[in-house]
């Protein structure tokens, strides 16, 4: 299990986060939601390893990882992707797979099969020798996932995968991290303003306000939520 703890971060005079707690279990796809600034990146930040919390706590099974750097985190278990793809734009896009397999220890030959295995996975197989800088803004999204899985982490931290994709490769990119759990043996917690992929993919959804978590719950029981849907849904229709 994944847990943050209590969570606080504060910059300056903005409280990002205020006393945060937030799980996931091994299987789960937990969407974590909100309005912009709710605090939802600076969570993943925590989790991830990127920011560390004042005060609050990350546990990675059971064992407390908050000290542990990013990259401590990462061969631990914990991968994630970032709002912006960050691909080598020079490496091909098997290469660029390919890279945090080599990064965890997997032989290249290894690494590189792993990493073609994925692309055909993600139905992008005839990309494989593109240039990362070359694709289409969704291939790019969807490289950075591949990528991301190629570490074969045990939870994946996903920063709003679906932003600025059309409706139906958003549609396509829910099927694929609804397999993820089945597949890769990987839990996801997702942050996407997508509330329909939100409500399609996700086992528990958290939903924070003003770095305060506000509800924690199942798809129907989020929608049914009256301050939810006071404070965020009700916007977004
Ligand atoms: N490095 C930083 N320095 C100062 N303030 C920050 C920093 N990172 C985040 N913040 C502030 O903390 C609050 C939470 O930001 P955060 O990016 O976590 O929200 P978010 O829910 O991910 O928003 P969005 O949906 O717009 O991505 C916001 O008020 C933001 O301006």
């Amino acid at each position: 299990m994944l847990q943050a703890i209590g969570v606080s971060v504060r910059f300056g005079g903005v409280a990002a986060l205020t006393d945060v707690t937030v799980a996931v279990a091994p299987g789960e796809i937990v969407g974590l939601i909100g309005p912009n600034g709710a605090g939802k990146s600076t969570l993943v930040n925590v989790m991830s390893g990127f920011q560390h919390p004042m005060p609050g706590q990350v546990f990675l099974n059971g064992r407390n990882v908050t000290r542990d750097k990013a990259h401590e985190r990462a061969i631990r278990g914990i991968s994630r992707t970032f709002q912006a793809a960050r691909l080598f734009a020079n490496l091909s896009v098997a290469q660029n797979i390919a890279v945090p397999a080599i990064a965890h220890g997997h032989p290249p030959a290894e690494s590189e099969r792993l990493a073609k295995d994925l692309l055909a996975w993600m139905e992008m197989a005839g990309l494989a020798d593109q240039k990362g800088g070359a694709l289409a803004y969704a291939e790019e999204r969807k490289v950075a996932i591949a990528r991301s899985l190629a570490a074969q982490p045990s939870y994946l931290l996903l920063d709003e995968p679906a932003a600025g994709m059309s409706e139906a490769d958003a549609n396509y990119l829910a099927e694929k991290i609804r397999e993820i759990p089945g597949r890769f043996g990987c839990s996801v917690l997702l942050i996407e303003h997508n509330i329909n992929m939100v409500m399609n993919v996700c086992d528990r959804v958290a939903v924070l306000n003003f770095g305060r978590l506000l509800a924690l719950g199942t798809p129907g029981e989020i929608l049914e939520n009256e301050a939810v849907v006071s404070a965020y849904l009700g916007e977004s229709e």
